[in-house]
């Protein structure tokens, strides 16, 4: 199986002289093509901060981040940010979406930028998108109208427009209530089932189950990791029991 993404060795470290503190403290990990995965672990384990040096979000102090192939520590910065616009989606728990311009809109502007010929087309898509999410005829609606269910569902619009290989999603359903959580998750089960990979960072057990593979961090190291069955959309609570058993053994 083809690896999207093999982190060896990372570390990452904040602060300086007696203050500085590796919070990635040699954290390898790899993940496959296709893959959907999760990572938990406390509030400051370095959940977010390993999704960040894993999508060149961030450079790492140490070891080395490979993306679909390519050293991202040895790629300059227009590459990079050009394998992040075209080959990563990013959904974070709240979308950052601009309030002067409705949901169709927000959705389309970073791919309209230095692109406008192609103007329909990428409407044309969007718009296939927010079908397929479910909030098709929200699209005039301003950011402020919306729910935040309606509104994570565009900041996964907008993160599927350039066809990614991966999607990042930090906490992405943090800000919402349990149903609204799990019809996100039915959302990334969807896309993760056309191909594309799936990391989540969580710390709901139940968001975690719907994965294929949890990796879970304490102080800047994967500590453990359980693999699941894929998801069949039936026998949520056993995966569950069997996430939180696994979060008890560990001490998480
Ligand atoms: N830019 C920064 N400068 C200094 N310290 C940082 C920075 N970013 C993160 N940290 C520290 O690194 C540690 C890990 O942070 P990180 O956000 O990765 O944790 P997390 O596991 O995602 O936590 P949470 O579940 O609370 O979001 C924390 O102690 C945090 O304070």
């Amino acid at each position: 199986m083809k690896k999207i993404i093999i982190g060896d060795h990372i570390i990452k470290s904040f602060g300086e002289g007696d203050e500085k503190r590796n919070v990635l403290d040699g954290v390898s990990v790899e993940m496959n093509e296709g893959e959907f995965v999760a990572i938990m672990g406390p509030s400051g384990s370095g959940k977010s901060t390993l999704m960040f040096a894993l999508s060149g979000t961030d450079g790492v102090n140490g070891g080395k981040v490979v993306f679909d192939g390519r050293d991202l520590s040895a790629v300059g910065e227009n590459e990079l940010a050009d394998i992040r616009r075209t080959k990563m989606g990013f959904v974070f728990q709240q979308p950052t979406m601009l309030k002067n311009l409705n949901i169709l809109d927000n959705i389309i502007l970073p791919s309209m930028r230095g692109n406008r010929k192609n103007a329909a087309k990428i409407t044309e898509k969007a718009r296939a998108l927010m079908k397929r999410t479910g909030i098709a005829e929200l699209e005039k609606r301003n950011i402020t109208q919306v729910s935040g269910g309606q509104l994570q569902r565009a900041g996964i619009c907008r993160a599927l427009m350039s066809n990614p290989k991966i999607i990042f999603g930090d906490e992405p359903t943090g800000a919402l209530n349990s149903k609204s959580a799990q019809e996100i998750m039915d959302i990334f089960s969807g896309i993760n089932a056309e191909g594309t990979a799936v990391m989540l960072v969580t710390h709901d057990a139940k968001i975690a189950a719907r994965t294929e593979r949890i990796m879970f961090m304490r102080d800047g190291k994967i500590v453990s990791e359980m693999r699941l069955q894929k998801f069949s959309g039936t026998d949520i609570d056993d995966r569950m029991e069997k996430v939180t058993a696994k979060m008890r053994e560990i001490g998480i």
